[in-house]
């Protein structure tokens, strides 16, 4: 699968808000029919929304936790026998909640390995497919003030640069990418704010140091897009930084 997305179909974790909604719009607006995933209760009206701008035929509502094995599958199944195939997975709902880090672990890890295994499952092995999966800055430098995402987000690279290899070897056709974005202005982000302004004084002095610039939603959005229609990206990691932009590392 390369190039073009019109007439592709097209899954969406997380896809009620923030990085998922802006990358749900995009791959609507490039002519790709989305299954949209999210555990919220804003998913009906986000859909409905996105059904009367890009036509209701074109998206699929998957209320559903991906924490959930078994119901991940069925949202990923729904996805293909609503639409007819499957060709891109965007594994992309998290959670930042340090407090909770069993939980933490099987939204922002566990989601991403199942749901990578239901995309290999479900796309076709002639046309092949390509999976993104959002990572963090935070997994390639470990942050002070969240040592269980920075961990989850780390297992994140590591199972993409493995996974590629583990396809490539097996001459399995899909091509599987990681996004890291920096600090981003979505909902996570305005909460997270309020968790680390309880911690001790010098963990808020070192989160206040990492703090830089906020980027848009729909700027990572662009960095997934690339990472799905440019056919030469296979076991990429994505860093996207509100000053550097875009840069790809080893
Ligand atoms: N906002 C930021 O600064 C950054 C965010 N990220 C990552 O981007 C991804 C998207 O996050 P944002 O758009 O920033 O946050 P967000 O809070 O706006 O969106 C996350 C979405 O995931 C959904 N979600 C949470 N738990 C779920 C579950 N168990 N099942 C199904 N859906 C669930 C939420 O309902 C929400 O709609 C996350 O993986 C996050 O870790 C990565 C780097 C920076
Ligand atoms: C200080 C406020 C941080 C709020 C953190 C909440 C969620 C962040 C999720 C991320 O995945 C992003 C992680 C860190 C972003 C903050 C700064 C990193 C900048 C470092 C860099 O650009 O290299």
């Amino acid at each position: 699968m390369s190039g073009r997305v019109s007439g592709l179909v097209a899954l969406v974790t997380g896809a009620a808000s923030g990085i998922g909604l802006a990358t749900s719009r995009h791959l609507l607006k490039s002519g790709a029919k989305v299954g949209a995933i999210d555990i919220s209760t804003n998913l009906k009206s986000t859909c409905d929304a996105l059904g009367k701008e890009f036509g209701s035929s074109n998206i699929a509502y998957l209320p559903c936790d991906v924490s959930d094995d078994d119901a991940l599958k069925s949202a990923f199944k729904e996805t293909k026998e609503q639409f007819g195939s499957l060709d891109i997975v965007v594994n992309n709902a998290g959670i930042f909640d340090e407090d909770n880090w069993g939980k933490l672990l099987k939204v922002n890890l566990q989601s991403v390995i199942s749901g990578t295994y239901n995309a290999m499952e479900l796309m076709s092995p002639d046309k092949g497919g390509v999976i993104v999966n959002t990572a963090s800055v935070s997994g390639l430098s470990p942050l002070p003030f969240c040592p269980a995402y920075s961990a989850s987000k780390s297992g994140i690279i590591a199972f993409t640069k493995a996974m590629k290899n583990n396809l490539e070897l097996r001459g399995i056709k899909i091509r599987i990418n990681s996004i890291c974005p920096a600090g981003v202005e979505t909902a996570m982000v305005m909460n997270a704010g309020k968790v680390i302004m309880s911690m001790p004084q010098p963990i808020i002095a070192a989160a206040t140091a990492s703090a830089g610039e906020l980027m848009k939603p729909e700027f990572i959005a662009e960095g997934i897009m690339e990472l799905i229609t440019d056919a030469s990206r296979n076991g990429a990691i994505l860093m996207i930084e509100p000053d550097k932009g875009f840069t790809y590392v080893e």
